[in-house]
Order: structure tokens, then sequence, then C-alpha cells
């Protein structure tokens, strides 16, 4: 069985002030058996957040990672930097950094390379715009996405990678795609993973759906036989509805 997975992604909120003060609130209580809660904070947050998880049930990821170990990549992150922290999870092709930071398939497979060379899983990115879903196209979508980010991965390695199916006109919007749409979606993915692979790689994958995700929608999610978790963005930012999500998922 695969264990349900709850990630929040900060994106660029919060100092390491601020990331202190709310894992204090949520310690003990974000924290439910059978459920996996990770919080992917800012990089100044790292220190922080691995600092206070100790002996906790709370993992910490990363929102991004460079494709090189080291090298003159003025204002980067490397796997090995961030493994000495003792993160364990990296977000990587995430839309926002598709869309503003240009990365590209190709960018994103670099990048999953480098996660796995340091002991950090990845959270991979996939989803439409809206012009796409309107075309018809969300699939294609997915499937290209999934296939560019599993290229050169053992089948091992890729039982290990969590994928985040996020449409993007989702994203921040209040608007969330239904259950029943996400399921299919998550579902066709899963499908392209057994094909690259085989049905025991696939089934072992965990695919989170994002976009829109709250306390009072989650439990709908997780109520699909193929949707295994969410990546949340605004409604992982308070305690109190981080706690609620982390319940939510049980
Ligand atoms: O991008 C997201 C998570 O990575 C989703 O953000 P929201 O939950 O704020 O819609």
């Amino acid at each position: 069985m695969r264990t349900p997975i709850i990630a929040g992604n900060w994106k660029m909120f919060k100092t390491a002030a601020e990331a202190n003060a709310f894992f204090a609130e949520v310690k003990g209580k974000a924290e439910v058996e059978g459920v996996e809660s990770v919080i992917c904070g800012p990089f100044t947050t790292l220190p922080a957040l691995t600092e206070a998880a100790k002996g906790t049930a709370i993992a910490i990821g990363a929102q991004n990672v460079h494709f090189a170990d080291n090298g003159a990549y003025t204002g980067e992150i490397s796997g090995g930097m961030l493994q000495e922290l003792g993160v364990s999870y990296v977000i990587i092709g995430h839309s926002e950094r598709r869309a503003y930071f240009a990365e590209t398939d190709e960018i994103v497979n670099q990048k999953v390379h480098a996660a796995f060379r340091h002991e950090l899983k990845p959270i991979v990115c996939v989803g439409e715009q809206l012009e796409e879903r309107e075309a018809g196209k969300t699939k294609d979508i997915c499937t290209t996405q999934t296939t560019a980010a599993f290229a050169g991965l053992s089948a091992e390695q890729a039982a290990q990678v969590v994928i985040a199916y996020e449409p993007i006109w989702a994203i921040g919007t209040g608007k969330s795609s239904t259950a029943a749409d996400a399921e299919d979606v998550i579902a066709a993915i899963r499908e392209v993973v057994a094909g690259l692979y085989d049905q025991a790689t696939a089934d072992a994958v965990r695919i989170q759906y994002g976009g829109s995700v709250k306390p009072a929608n989650i439990a709908e999610y997780m109520s699909q036989p193929n949707i295994d978790g969410a990546l949340v963005g605004g409604a992982s930012l308070e305690p109190a509805s981080y706690i609620a999500l982390i319940e939510g998922a049980k």
C-alpha cells in the first residue's frame, strides 16, 4: 500500500523565525500515523526546519535544487548542500519554476538525477495550462512531462519518485480540479509509469494532486483510489490549516 503524503509548499513565504514559530505549533499535531507530513520551506528556513524536525515524524523538503553538484552557478544551491542539512525531499519542476525560470523538461530530468545522487526524494510537478486543457491536451502534456522527468532512472529509483499533478489553472486561483477529473488524469499518469517500467513500479509511485487544496476538500481527493496525497501552497502556511490537512488525509 502507498503511504499518503501531504507536502506543504511554502513558496517564497516565511523567514527562519517564522518557520520556527510555525513548527513549534504543528509539532506533535501534524504527525499522524499512516500519513507522511512534509514541509518544503525556502532555502533560508531549511537549517532551522531540519533542526526543529529532528526526532519528529515531519520531513523537510526544499523547493528546488541545481542539476550540478557544484560549479560557477551564482546564487544556486546543490543537492549536497541540502543533503548536509538533513533535507529529505525536493520539489522539482514546479510550474512556477518552469514559467518564470525557464525550466525545461530536460532540466527537470537533470535535477531529478541530482536529487538521487544526494539521497533526496524528488517531488516532480507536472500539469497543463488552461489553454492546453481546453484543447484536450491534458494527458498528452502530463505524459510528455512525466516521460522526460523519468528518463534514465532505474525502476528502483522511479518507485521512490513522488509526482505532483498540478493543473496550472488551479494553482492559487481557488479553482480546484474536481476530484473525479484529478483522479482521471492521475490514473493516466500512473499508466505512463507502468508503460515506462512495469505495473509494480507504477503501483509504488505516489501521485499527489495540487491546486487550491484546503482542509475543506482534502478528504474528497484522498478518497480517490489513485490520489496519494496533495502538494499544498496557500493552505499550508497557517499551522491550524496544515494540521487539518494532515488529519484530513487519514
Ligand atoms: O502550487 C501549489 C503547490 O505547489 C498549489 O498552490 P495552492 O495550494 O496555493 O493553489
